[in-house]
């Protein structure tokens, strides 16, 4: 008998109503280690409630696990501490709180508040490591609220790498960042996948053809295509619902790449 355990994240006929809507509506995905999955589909298709449910936030049946472990069910906490870590649209950062302490209070070690607070000359491996991947080592000691937004967003995903993420889901992780902004953040992702699974719902479409490996769409609470960027653009179901919702998202989606 193999005693080897289903790794990546692999969702079965995942189902969230609400009021007797289903938002998801039997969902099945698998996303492979090292992965950098993008999910995408109109406004409304189900993509954030699909990743509360995946994080405990919202109730849902049928199934999610990852690397073998079942994550419906379990209390938020339990499922961060299951290696899954979650950002959102707005960046949840101590805004008065400089780089360091913000990440310090993420690894959650078992230094009390003032020690914390006060300026340390020893900073642990796991805060030194997070901070050189998401390029704030030099912002060390800055007000995390005087930070560049793009700069922030990577400070939320510095957060989750101290607290050993293996799945990292990011909602809309560029939204509002500049040009420079995305390219590094989509630099960052491949990093991230080197030793993580990385999956992303986003509706910047150039984002996308750039840094996606794999693509999941969705629509309606379920899921209307999936594959490589070049066959889910291919696809002309995708290219129906996209003409139907958003003219420009389609025009964007099936440009050249
Ligand atoms: N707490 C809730 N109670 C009731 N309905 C909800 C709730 N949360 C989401 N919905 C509904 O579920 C559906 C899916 O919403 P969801 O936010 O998951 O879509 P989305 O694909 O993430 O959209 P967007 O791209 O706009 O963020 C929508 O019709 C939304 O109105």
């Amino acid at each position: 008998m193999s005693t080897q355990k289903p790794a990546g994240l692999r969702i079965r006929d995942l189902r969230v109503v609400f009021d007797g809507f289903a938002a998801v509506d039997g969902v099945d995905i698998d996303v492979s280690p090292g992965d950098v999955r993008f999910i995408i589909g109109p406004n409304g298709a189900g993509k954030t409630t699909l990743v509360d449910a995946v994080t405990g936030l919202v109730k849902a049946t049928g199934s999610a696990a990852f690397d073998g472990q079942e994550l419906l069910g379990r209390k938020v906490h339990h499922i961060t501490r299951l290696g899954i870590g979650r950002t959102f649209q707005t960046a949840a950062v101590f805004e008065e709180l400089t780089v360091l302490q913000n990440l310090d209070i993420a690894a959650g070690t078992n230094r009390g508040l003032l020690t914390l607070l006060r300026r340390r000359k020893s900073v642990p491996d796991s805060v030194a490591q997070a901070m050189e991947t998401i390029g704030l080592t030099s912002a060390r000691d800055r007000l995390a609220g005087t930070l560049a937004h793009g700069q922030k967003q990577w400070l939320e995903i510095g957060m989750l790498l101290v607290q050993d993420a293996k799945l990292l889901l990011l909602d809309e992780p560029v939204a509002g960042m500049s040009q420079d902004e995305r390219d590094t953040t989509g630099e960052l992702l491949g990093m991230l996948s080197e030793d993580r699974t990385v999956v992303v719902i986003e509706h910047d479409m150039d984002f996308l053809r750039r840094y996606a490996r794999t693509v999941t769409v969705m629509h309606a609470g379920r899921i209307l295509s999936e594959g490589s960027v070049a066959e889910v653009q291919a696809d002309l179901k995708v290219q129906e619902v996209y003409l139907g919702h958003a003219k420009a998202t389609s025009q964007a989606l099936v440009q050249e790449v």
